[in-house]
């Protein structure tokens, strides 16, 4: 028997809903493109391994991980990283800082999805721009000596930016998917996973489980070709306690409960709190009273908090984007979810650094 390949196979049954094919670049040609200094290769590398560090408890600090809800301007994003890399300096012998640098954003049904898929902010998802833009800005910030994290929601662009990421997260809307859960498991970084948008703590933790095994999935090499990949498995996978529709968790029950999954799981037993999203009911006066509970804690010597994730943008709050119209927009103000403002965040920061400050006095005394 002969195959025939190609559309004369099934002619007229293929791709019915498809209405453009176009070009993507390949990882390897935008890395040319933009490839890693020395010097941010050091950033992103001692990023992880602090991360890592933190994470399992080698390192005393706890980790925060902070920015916009999305970046939609990349100016305005340096601006914001000009400004961290200042106070995390400040802050460095307590407090491990990573940038939230978002360019994918799940939505829960439509909406803006991020600087990569229309970079524009027009509808006109110039992808490959998107592609070019957030890799420079990636490099950009790491040559500030600032590690950054970012979400990775589609499997595939994880090849264009991963290397020069130092903490990835996996976001409630994908924790529950098997794509995710191997990706995962390849990703060269520690990677946060959230509970559901529900409030489902225990799909975080098996999730945790999924990504620390090795998987045979598909993907793409350096060069865009489709490819077997094979993965050796992540150990440094965490829970992140987002809150969920039914109210926040990150009160000390949840998180105590949580510990206990995780150790029933064999999986390293602390965990980050978001103070926003379902923690915060996306209002962001409510995510300094959540940043500032986990403060106080963090002081007490709770264990299984080992860091916190905040929203943090210039301006307050947020504001909505007219597609087409971006040049109306406030200057760092957030797109997507409401924001801290910076003095709040700096606040929050200098806080945080003090427990930890006032924790390993107890813990020496
Ligand atoms: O963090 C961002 C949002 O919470 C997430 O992308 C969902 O947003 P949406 O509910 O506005 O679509
Ligand atoms: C989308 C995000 O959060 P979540 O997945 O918790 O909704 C986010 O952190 O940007």
């Amino acid at each position: 028997m002969t195959l025939t390949a190609g559309p004369a196979a099934s002619p007229g049954l293929d791709d019915q809903r498809v209405t453009a094919v176009n070009p993507l670049l390949s990882p390897a040609l935008l890395r040319q493109e933009h490839p890693m200094s020395p010097e941010v290769a050091k950033t992103v590398g001692h990023g992880r391994a602090a991360t890592a560090d933190v994470l399992a408890g080698r390192d005393d600090r706890v980790l925060v991980v902070v920015g916009p809800c999305s970046v939609h301007d990349p100016d305005v994003a340096m601006d914001y990283a000009q400004r961290l890399a200042r106070e995390a300096a400040v802050v460095q012998d307590d407090v491990h800082v990573v940038m939230r640098v978002y360019f994918e954003k799940p939505r829960t049904a439509l909406g803006w999805k991020g600087l990569i898929n229309d970079p524009e902010l027009d509808g006109s998802f110039a992808v490959n721009k998107g592609l070019r833009t957030a890799r420079k800005l990636l490099l950009d910030i790491g040559s500030l000596g600032l590690p950054v994290g970012c979400e990775f929601l589609d499997p595939i662009l994880s090849q264009f930016i991963a290397d020069a990421v130092s903490w990835g997260a996996i976001g409630a809307r994908t924790s529950a998917s098997q794509v995710h859960r191997q990706l995962c498991s390849a990703l060269p970084m520690p990677v946060g996973i959230k509970n559901s948008t529900e409030g489902d703590v225990q799909v975080a933790v098996d999730a945790t489980r999924a990504a620390a095994a090795g998987h045979v999935f598909t993907g793409i090499t350096p060069d865009g070709v489709a490819a077997l990949l094979t993965s050796a498995g992540n150990e440094d996978c965490h829970v992140i306690l987002r809150g969920g529709s039914t109210g926040p968790n990150h009160d000390p029950a949840t998180v105590a409960a949580t510990v206990t999954r995780l150790r029933e799981a064999n999986r390293p037993e602390r965990l980050l709190i978001d103070a926003s999203h379902g923690n915060s009911g996306k209002d962001h006066r409510r995510q300094a009273e959540v940043g500032g509970d986990v403060v106080a804690r963090i002081a007490s010597g709770e264990p299984g908090i080992a860091g916190l994730m905040l929203e943090s943008f210039l301006i307050a709050g947020r504001q909505d984007l007219e597609l087409g119209n971006a040049y109306r927009l406030t200057y760092g103000q957030s797109i997507t979810d409401p924001c801290l403002d910076w003095p709040t965040t700096t606040s929050l920061l200098h806080r945080l650094a003090a427990a930890v400050r006032s924790r390993r006095a107890t813990i020496t005394r």
